[in-house]
């Protein structure tokens, strides 16, 4: 690895703030959003969006919240330029939504790009030139007065011909941006700025709109943070000014750098959905926005259908989001592994008392999950695909699978035991266990007998009925048990303390000999005709395992219980 072609970025631009204060200060509220991604988006796909995918990806973006939205380079093509017209010409645009376009400092281009703006009520033009060493130097040959001129005279040209063009029926909005600031050397990126700010003279009424670009992300989101903070403490107007984030994501850190952009100063940030984006994609609106969510704090925008967000963008870039991609992945709501499966399940157990003690009132119970960091409910998903089931799992995600999707509460020594069932079947076969093959697992160990799945039955004993008689309290009661032994049936009579105990004597009459240790029931659904799951752990003979029956009779199913015990000692 050629790693001494490589120089650390503070040899390259290095920015002097000893006295930064970004690092003490906190995140009170959101910043204004600006959704690049029918531009900075779009123009990094493989196949840029037709008309009808731009569209949905519009109409996704006002849905969510978004105020300000840059919709495309409409001097690119024709196709840009007929899908600006489009918004307007279809009265799509909401009136309190800003839309912006892009250009470079091209009299041509400008023309084109105002052009395509006739009608709009409200729209902003957003200049761009490369300010930085290497630009300078290789792209345009310009040395730092001509760049900066570019930047003036691509100004003076978008208020000219914006005032010819627009006049005063559309409320017209300025924006430049230095591209790629970061590696513009600050004094001069300051010295460009100023140079547009006096050009444009932002006052109260008249913003004007500095967008900060880490086109490419070169340095740690602290360097970007001190490069915010040195700019927002140096600009005139500044409050006249509003200082913008562009964050890219070469290294891995745009959210971070924005984060700390700004804790430094800036008031707004422009991205993509799921950042997309040129390269490894700008910074990713998603993660910032629920980010700020999790915190307690109020993005502005609507993720409450997460998996509809997702799949529009999948449809409108024809690109995958990752299954890891925070918040909006398939498999970040999702545990695998036996101790965060049951840390959640025991997370859940108790956020139930809270909100039972709270008086149901599920919102006045704050967050705290073992593994979660938001409500996966609060963005649509649902629990049931949080605890997932494999080869790394254990007891308590098998028992939350049972639980939420069956119903089914299983004592804990049983949900030990059944754990290792299931871990046998994870070894063999590998792979996932769904719900479906879960209860199709656990129907075939405990209730051989229950039309479940299509399964065979098995086992030696059946229960076909029992009536129960009590002479009275105090008394002894008295069972009479009709029992399937191998395909022949027998009726068998036997007394004792209870039926439990008149039920055990009376499989010692066909020779087995069976001790209940531990009990538990529960209703499985509820009303008149509740159905019951009874669990009992029973010693039979010089086992201990456990035997599951479900029947709408209590009574019948702690019988069936005890019989799938049997059962499964002799298998
Ligand atoms: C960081 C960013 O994301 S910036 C946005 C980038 N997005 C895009 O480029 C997508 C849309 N772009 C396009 O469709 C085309 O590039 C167009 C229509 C804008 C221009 O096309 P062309 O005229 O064929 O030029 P081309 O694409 O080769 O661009 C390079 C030329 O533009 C000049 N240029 C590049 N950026 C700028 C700028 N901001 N201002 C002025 N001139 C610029 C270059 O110096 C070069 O000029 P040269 O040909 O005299 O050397
Ligand atoms: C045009 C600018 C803002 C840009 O896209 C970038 O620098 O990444």
């Amino acid at each position: 690895m050629p790693v001494t072609k490589y120089r650390p970025f503070h040899e390259v631009n290095p920015v002097h703030l000893p006295d930064r204060q970004w690092p003490a200060r906190r995140t009170t509220h959101a910043p204004r959003w600006l959704s690049t991604d029918l531009r900075d988006g779009n123009q990094a796909l493989i196949e840029p969006m037709n008309a009808e995918r731009k569209r949905a990806m519009f109409d996704l973006l006002v849905k969510m919240g978004y105020k300000e939205i840059e919709i495309g380079f409409p001097a690119a093509s024709q196709t840009d330029f007929d899908f600006v017209r489009s918004l307007v010409e279809d009265d799509a645009v909401p009136e309190d939504v800003t839309v912006s376009v892009l250009t470079q400092s091209r009299p041509e281009l400008i023309h084109r790009t105002i052009d395509s703006l006739v009608g709009f009520p409200r729209a902003t033009v957003h200049l761009y030139n490369a300010t930085a060493p290497v630009f300078r130097e290789i792209v345009f040959r310009n040395d730092r007065e001509a760049t900066k001129e570019l930047a003036v005279a691509g100004t003076r040209e978008v208020m000219a011909y914006a005032e010819k063009v627009l006049g005063d029926d559309t409320v017209f909005g300025y924006q430049y941006s230095p591209e790629i600031f970061v590696d513009t050397e600050i004094e001069y990126a300051l010295e460009v700025s100023e140079a547009v700010i006096a050009t444009w003279q932002p006052d109260g009424d008249r913003e004007l709109i500095l967008n900060l670009p880490a086109t490419v992300e070169r340095a740690t989101p602290n360097v970007y943070a001190d490069q915010i903070e040195w700019m927002c403490r140096h600009l005139s107007r500044r409050d006249a000014v509003a200082v913008s984030l562009h964050p890219h994501n070469d290294r891995g850190t745009g959210v971070a750098a924005a984060e700390l952009g700004l804790l430094a100063g800036a008031d707004r940030v422009e991205g993509c959905l799921f950042g997309q984006g040129e390269r490894t994609g700008n910074v990713d609106l998603v993660t910032l926005g629920l980010n700020l969510f999790s915190q307690g704090i109020d993005p502005m925008i609507d993720f409450s259908d997460i998996d509809e967000v997702r799949r529009t963008v999948e449809q409108c870039t024809q690109m995958d989001v990752h299954p890891r991609h925070p918040y909006g992945g398939d498999l970040v709501y999702t545990s695998f592994s036996g101790s965060h499966q049951d840390a959640i399940k025991k997370g859940f157990t108790v956020r139930e008392e809270k909100v039972v003690a709270a008086g149901g009132e599920e919102t006045a119970v704050v967050w705290e999950l073992p593994y979660l960091p938001i409500d996966p409910k609060d963005v649509g998903r649902s629990y049931e695909a949080v605890v997932r089931v494999n080869s790394q799992s254990g007891k308590g995600g098998v028992a939350y699978l049972l639980s939420s999707t069956r119903h089914l509460d299983l004592p804990r020594r049983l949900q030990i035991e059944l754990s290792g069932i299931v871990q046998k079947h994870t070894d063999a076969y590998g792979g996932e266990i769904d719900a479906e093959q879960l209860w199709s697992i656990f129907a075939d160990e405990y209730l051989p007998h229950t039309a479940a799945m299509g399964l065979k039955p098995w086992g030696r004993f059946a229960l076909k009925g029992t009536t129960v008689t009590t002479a009275g309290e105090g008394t002894d009661a008295v069972l009479t048990v009709t029992l399937v032994d191998g395909g022949e049936e027998k009726v068998v009579a036997a007394t004792g303390n209870g039926p439990i105990d008149a039920f055990v004597n009376a499989l010692t009459e066909v020779g087995v000999d069976v001790h209940v240790l531990d009990y538990a029931e529960h209703a499985l659904s509820e009303g008149g005709d509740a159905t019951a799951a009874a669990y009992l752990e029973c010693e039979v003979d010089g086992q201990v395992l456990w035997g599951v029956g479900i029947d709408p009779s209590t009574m019948t199913a702690s019988f069936k219980a005890i019989v799938s015990a049997v059962n499964r000692a002799e298998r």
